[in-house]
C-alpha cells in the first residue's frame, strides 16, 4: 500500500483541518500559523514565551483561522509534549496534522565538548518530538491525518559547527523513516513528512549564522508555504530550497569527500571564533 500521493496542492485542503504547530512563536513556524490561519484551519500553538504566542494567536484570528489557541511551555519537559496533544483532543476531539517544528538554543560554532548540552538538545529537538507522536498516533489513525518533521539540510550532511544539533536532526531522520515503513507495513494511513531545509532567514539564524554563510537565505515565509504544501500531500521528503538541498544530497553518497570540501568552502570559516 502506497499513502503517498500525486495530488495538486489546493488550500481548502487545510478548511477546518485541525493542526498544531510547535516552535510556533517566531520564525518558521508563525509563518507557517498564519499560513493555516488564512486556509481556515483550526490551530493551536506552543512554545516558552506566553506574550508572543498570545500575539501570534490574535493574528490567527484576523487572518481567518476556524478557531485559535496555545499552550506554553518548554519542550525539555516531555509532560509538555503530551499536555500539548491532551489539549487537542479536548478542544477539537481530534487531529489531523502534527507540525513539529521547535528546537532548543544551540551554538554555531566548534563543538566545545559540552555532553550534557547534547543530552538537553536530544530532549528538546528529538525526544519531544517522539513523545508527540507517540500521544497524537491514535488521534492521527482515526483521522487518517499527517505528521510534519521540520529537519535541516544538516540532518542529512555533515556540516561544521553544528554537530550537537545536527545529531538531533540525523535522529529525527533515523526514527521517523523507520516509523513511516512500519505505518505502511501496518496499512496505516498517517503520513509523515520530513522536511530538508537550507538556509532560511529567520531571526535567529541571521544572528547565529548570517556571518558564516556565503549563500544567499530563502523566505520563512515562503518555506512555511512550502512545508504545509507537503504535508497536505503527504509527500515523502521536502527539499527547500530545492536545489540547494537536492544536489548536495544526490552528490553524498557518491563523491562524500568532494562534498565535504565543498561545504566547507561555502563558509567563511575564518569568522568563527572559538568560544
Ligand atoms: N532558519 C534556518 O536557517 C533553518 C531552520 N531549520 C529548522 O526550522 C525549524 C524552525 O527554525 P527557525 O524558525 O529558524 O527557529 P526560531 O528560533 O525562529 O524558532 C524556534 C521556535 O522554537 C521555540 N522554542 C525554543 N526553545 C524551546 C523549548 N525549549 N521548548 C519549546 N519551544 C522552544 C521558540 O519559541 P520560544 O523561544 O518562545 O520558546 C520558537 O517559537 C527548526 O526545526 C530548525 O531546525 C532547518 C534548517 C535551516
Ligand atoms: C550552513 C548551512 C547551509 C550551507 C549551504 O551551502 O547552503 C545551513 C543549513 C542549515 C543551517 C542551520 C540550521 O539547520 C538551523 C540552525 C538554526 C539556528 O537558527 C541557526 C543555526 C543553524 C544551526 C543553521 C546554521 C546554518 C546551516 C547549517
Amino acid at each position: 500500500v502506497y499513502f503517498y500521493s500525486k495530488e495538486d496542492f489546493k488550500p481548502e485542503m487545510l478548511r477546518g483541518k485541525r493542526v498544531i504547530i510547535t516552535g510556533a512563536s517566531s520564525g518558521i513556524g508563525e509563518q507557517m500559523a498564519y499560513h493555516l490561519a488564512q486556509m481556515g484551519a483550526h490551530v493551536l500553538v506552543t512554545a516558552r514565551t506566553e506574550a508572543k504566542l498570545q500575539k501570534v494567536v490574535a493574528q490567527c484570528l484576523e487572518l481567518g483561522a476556524a478557531s485559535a489557541h496555545y499552550v506554553n511551555g518548554s519542550m525539555e519537559d516531555m509532560r509538555l509534549a503530551e499536555a500539548v496533544v491532551k489539549e487537542a483532543k479536548q478542544l477539537w476531539g481530534g487531529l489531523d496534522m502534527l507540525i513539529l517544528n521547535h528546537i532548543g538554543y544551540t551554538y554555531f560554532n566548534y563543538f566545545n565538548g559540552d555532553v550534557e548540552h547534547i543530552r538537553k538538545l536530544l530532549e528538546t529537538n528529538f525526544l519531544s518530538y517522539v513523545a508527540m507522536t507517540v500521544s497524537a498516533l491514535p488521534m492521527l489513525k482515526e483521522s487518517t491525518g499527517s505528521i510534519v518533521v521540520v529537519s535541516s539540510k544538516a540532518g542529512k550532511i555533515g556540516i561544521p559547527f553544528a554537530a550537537s544539533y545536527s545529531a538531533t536532526k540525523f535522529a529525527l531522520d533515523g526514527f521517523f523513516s523507520s516509523l513511516r515503513q512500519e505505518l505502511i507495513i501496518e496499512n496505516i494511513n498517517v503520513s509523515i513528512t520530513l522536511c530538508i531545509l537550507g538556509h532560511i532567514a529567520t531571526e535567529t539564524s541571521q544572528k547565529m549564522a548570517s556571518h558564516v554563510l556565503r549563500s544567499p537565505a530563502a523566505l520563512k515565509e515562503e518555506c512555511a508555504l512550502e512545508i504545509i504544501k507537503s504535508g497536505a500531500l503527504r509527500k515523502r521528503e521536502l527539499h527547500y530550497p530545492y536545489s540547494s538541498v537536492k544536489i548536495p544530497l544526490l552528490i553524498r553518497d557518491w563523491a562524500p569527500e568532494f562534498l565535504d570540501s565543498l561545504t566547507r568552502n561555502n563558509l567563511n570559516v575564518e569568522n568563527v571564533k572559538r568560544s
